[in-house]
């Protein structure tokens, strides 16, 4: 579904690469956590998954593509099948909840009929339902970010990436958020979370990848925040001349399985008892906790708290104590002030805001066509496209919104387009 292969990411003027040889492989349906000390890459690991910047070396792929073969005409596309949703919500404030929701299907040019099922049916999802005239500045910043999430899942993508999407929220609202995502992933969406917050790491227990000055450190299945420095999910690289095996998650198939033996991450890696280890290709237990870690209890969460200061100052990719032995659940260790913001009891405490989906096969087919009738007849007009990123946009030119979510209508900029340029409204 999403793979890097020798991926180093350079910007101009950086000393060293944001990402050094990045190789890892994340699966259809998987919920990755990407954690790692500020300026670690992580968004920049998120950009070059959304085709915001080009690696300078190494290939990507991502859903079957080799986004390195993608044309800036078909970006925009290709982004419909990504949703985002960011620290400071990004919503557009002159605008209703119903309406910046409704505005990303409008740009792609979903029919009204469409657009008046699928938001309130959205709305409802995330647990907004009878807010939809709200303005975003009558809304709690939890909610705010529901919104934000609703316009990131209303086109249904196959992969949701959240950059920090707690960030600005308290503990209780982030453990709402939470939830949520949980139950869209349940759905089948792949969700890939950079975060620094400890607690909901060691809460959820999912998949974590850490970077540590653009090098990935550890990868690790059903795991905390803190962990052991090791890689503990398959990645086989690809040697030169040899492409990633894409055919498979390009025909909807599951991909291959793997060799048994994991690839040791770049920092070096302490062994991992085997029982520990799952195999290659399968889905991460939500709920299961590694056998030599014990931070799936509220002690464990306290200890993992206590010990999340030191771990979130490391820079070097090494554990300050790696040892595979279990760490002791009996006696819970006093929460300091570095301990986790979401607590075990604020999780179980999260209402369950997301609401089942009713059926929605007939929305979606109809959809499907409406959006293959509308595209197929309009003229596209090469020169009103975007131009080719270039390194030097990244750092002089930011996206508009449509363009980070994928939204630039065929045919080129809208009249309203300059209303996307909008920072936090709260
Ligand atoms: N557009 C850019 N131009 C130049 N350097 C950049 C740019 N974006 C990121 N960097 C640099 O790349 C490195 C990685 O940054 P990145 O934003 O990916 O880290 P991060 O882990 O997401 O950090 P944070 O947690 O603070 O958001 C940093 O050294 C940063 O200064």
């Amino acid at each position: 579904m999403i793979r890097f292969d020798h991926v180093t990411k350079k910007y101009p003027g950086q000393g060293r690469p944001a990402l050094d040889d990045v190789g890892v492989e994340i699966l259809r349906g998987e919920f990755v956590f990407l954690v790692g000390a500020s300026g670690s890459g992580k968004s920049s690991f998120l950009r070059l998954i959304l085709k915001e910047a080009r690696p300078t070396s190494g290939k990507i792929h991502v859903l079957g593509q080799d986004l390195g073969t993608i044309s800036s005409r078909k970006v925009p596309y290709f982004r419909r099948n990504l949703g985002v949703v960011f620290q400071d919500f990004r919503l557009l404030p002159n605008k209703s909840v119903y309406e910046n929701v409704a505005f990303t299907l409008r740009v792609i040019g979903k029919s009204r009929g469409f657009i008046h099922q699928a938001v309130p049916e959205t709305l409802k999802l995330v647990g907004l339902e009878g807010k939809e005239k709200r303005m975003p500045h009558e809304l709690s910043g939890g909610e705010q970010q529901r919104v934000a999430i609703a316009r990131a899942i209303v086109n249904k993508p196959q992969i949701l990436l959240a950059d920090e999407p707690t960030g600005n929220l308290d503990p209780v609202t982030s453990a709402g958020i939470m939830t949520l995502l949980e139950r869209i992933s349940a759905s089948g969406t792949t969700i890939v979370m950079a975060t620094h917050e400890a607690g909901i790491v060691d809460q959820m227990r999912r998949r974590v990848i850490e970077l540590s000055a653009g090098v990935i450190v550890r990868d690790e299945r059903s795991a905390g925040y803190d962990g052991q420095t090791v890689r503990d999910v398959e990645y086989e690289p690809v040697t030169e001349g040899q492409d990633a095996d894409v055919s498979a998650d390009a025909a909807g198939a599951k991909p291959a399985k793997r060799g048994a033996a994991g690839t040791a991450g770049k920092a070096g890696a302490a062994k991992r008892a085997p029982s520990t280890k799952a195999a290659a290709g399968d889905k991460p237990a939500p709920t299961a906790a590694p056998a030599s870690t014990s931070k799936g209890t509220a002690a464990g969460a306290a200890a993992a708290g206590a010990a999340g200061a030191s771990a979130r100052k490391k820079v070097d990719g090494t554990k300050p104590d790696a040892s595979p032995e279990p760490a002791t659940t009996t006696g819970a260790a006093p929460i300091t002030a570095a301990a986790p913001k979401v607590t075990p009891e604020v999780m179980r405490d999260a209402a369950p805001l997301y609401i089942e989906p009713e059926a929605t096969d007939a929305v979606t087919d109809e959809a499907a066509e409406i959006t293959a009738a509308a595209t197929g007849k309009i003229a596209i007009d090469p020169k009103a496209l975007v131009p080719e990123a270039s390194d030097a946009d990244e750092t002089s030119a930011p996206l508009t919104l449509a363009e980070r979510l994928g939204l630039r209508a065929p045919g080129g900029p809208r009249d309203d387009d300059r209303d996307q340029e909008v920072g936090p409204t709260t």
